[in-house]
């Protein structure tokens, strides 16, 4: 291993970082075109944002520094905290409706995955009502953008963080046995929780409801039906009602195809206080996406608002498009190569710079000079003749208004 090299060669090269670009622009035009609007927050974050509030990212996960006057700071552990915290200190300035998306790096360590500490998100937060027809337009646009890069078979699980807080209210478990009983529902583990329920002292009706949490898993309609018989209460039943609400209105959207309910879902932050949802694509192990329902997280800065949001994992999402051999670039590596001869430079540069004006991408290249390019267009000028080579076809001209009107013709035919 080289000393001294984090990252040495993952997406380092320039194709990929192309491809990771062509990705990011698909994002963020479908996010616009869900009338999102971009912003960004500071990369230093003071670490008393998060360690004052609860349902925050882990502190050991969090990447510290210290300023020169000794403050300790973090690296952005998250995005949705830190524009809940924006928002709710300038509430008044604010529409009722607000649509913000991000493409930010986030900086989490883990012991188990010590090398990933950078990690781009392209999220979206809406805040807002609280309303069902809001949820399942959020969860649309997840889907719309999963379509948007052809993965054919990938599926959103939803769930609802009401249901397990719900349940644990019903017991006096410490915060470590809620954990452990998190894990080992998050993992389907039905073989180890089935001991470890029995040796805590909680109600036996609450004891099977938890012990059915995993299995609720699977086509909505038959979950719906399932998860009835373990309704204890009637905040219960209001939470299932709330995701029943939402599942109709995605219906009406017409994607239910892409829904599997699981009421197991646990998302690694803890301020989700409804709907939530995580997001996969064939052949990838961990969810591309994740998101759900805040309304209480910005109460912790003074102003409690609905909200809900989403964040794709960028990397994941390039890894997977890969994996399905969807990422390959087909596009040129320029529009055009001019090559010309020493006498027609005069010419041939005065092209070359009135076609990047009109927005081509334009090489020149003196004719006995190597190239690697592979561009749609190639342009040459020689002593005797001007010429326009397309798809193996050349065609004469004489003037740069012949040549623009060959290209005008050119993408006409196109499209
Ligand atoms: N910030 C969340 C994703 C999210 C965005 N908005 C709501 N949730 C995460 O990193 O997992």
């Amino acid at each position: 291993m080289q000393p001294y090299v984090i990252d040495a060669n993952n997406g380092s090269s320039v194709e990929d970082f192309q491809i990771r670009e062509n990705l990011i622009t698909t994002l963020k035009n479908r996010f616009t075109t869900y009338g999102y609007k971009q912003v960004r927050t500071s990369t230093f974050e003071y670490y008393d944002l998060y360690s004052t509030i609860s349902g925050t990212v882990n502190k050991d996960e969090m990447i510290k520094v210290i300023d020169s006057g000794g403050k300790v700071l973090v690296l952005r552990p998250d995005v949705t905290i830190p524009i809940t915290r924006m928002i709710a200190l300038n509430k008044q300035h604010l529409s009722d409706n607000l649509r913000l998306f991000y493409m930010l790096d986030v900086f989490r360590q883990s012991v188990e995955q010590a090398d990933e500490k950078e990690s781009t998100q392209a999220g979206i937060e809406y805040f807002g009502e609280n309303k069902p027809e809001v949820d399942s337009e959020v969860i649309m646009l997840a889907i719309h953008t999963l379509k948007d890069l052809d993965f054919s078979n990938f599926k959103i699980e939803m769930g609802h963080a009401g249901f397990f807080k719900e349940l644990i209210s019903q017991t006096t478990l410490s915060q470590a046995e809620i954990d452990q009983l998190q894990i080992l529902i998050q993992s389907k583990n039905i073989v180890e929780m089935e001991p470890f329920l029995t040796s805590l002292s909680i109600n036996e009706d609450v004891k099977k409801a938890i012990q059915m949490i995993p299995l609720l898993y699977g086509d909505p309609a038959h979950v719906i039906q399932q998860a009835k018989d373990i309704i204890l209460n009637d905040e219960m039943e209001v939470l299932l009602q709330n995701l029943i609400e939402v599942y109709e209105v995605i219906k009406d959207y017409g994607v239910e195809d892409s829904i599997v309910f699981n009421f197991g879902l646990i998302n690694n932050m803890n301020y989700y206080s409804g709907i939530i949802f995580q997001g996969f694509v064939a052949n990838v192990g961990k969810p591309v996406l994740m998101g759900g329902r805040y309304d209480n997280l910005g109460e912790q800065y003074g102003t409690g608002m609905p909200a809900i949001g989403f964040a794709f994992e960028v990397d994941l999402l390039l890894h997977a498009l890969n994996q399905q051999g969807l990422s390959d670039d087909q596009n040129p590596s320029v529009d055009m190569i001019i090559y010309y001869e020493k006498l027609k430079q005069r010419e041939a540069l005065s092209t070359a710079f009135r076609l990047r004006e009109a927005g081509y991408q334009v090489l020149t290249s003196l004719s006995d000079t190597n190239n690697t390019a592979s561009p749609t267009y190639i342009v040459s000028y020689e002593e005797n003749q001007n010429q326009f080579l397309l798809n193996g076809k050349k065609t004469e001209f004489s003037s740069y208004a012949d040549l623009y009107e060959l290209l005008r013709d050119e993408k006409g035919e196109v499209t």
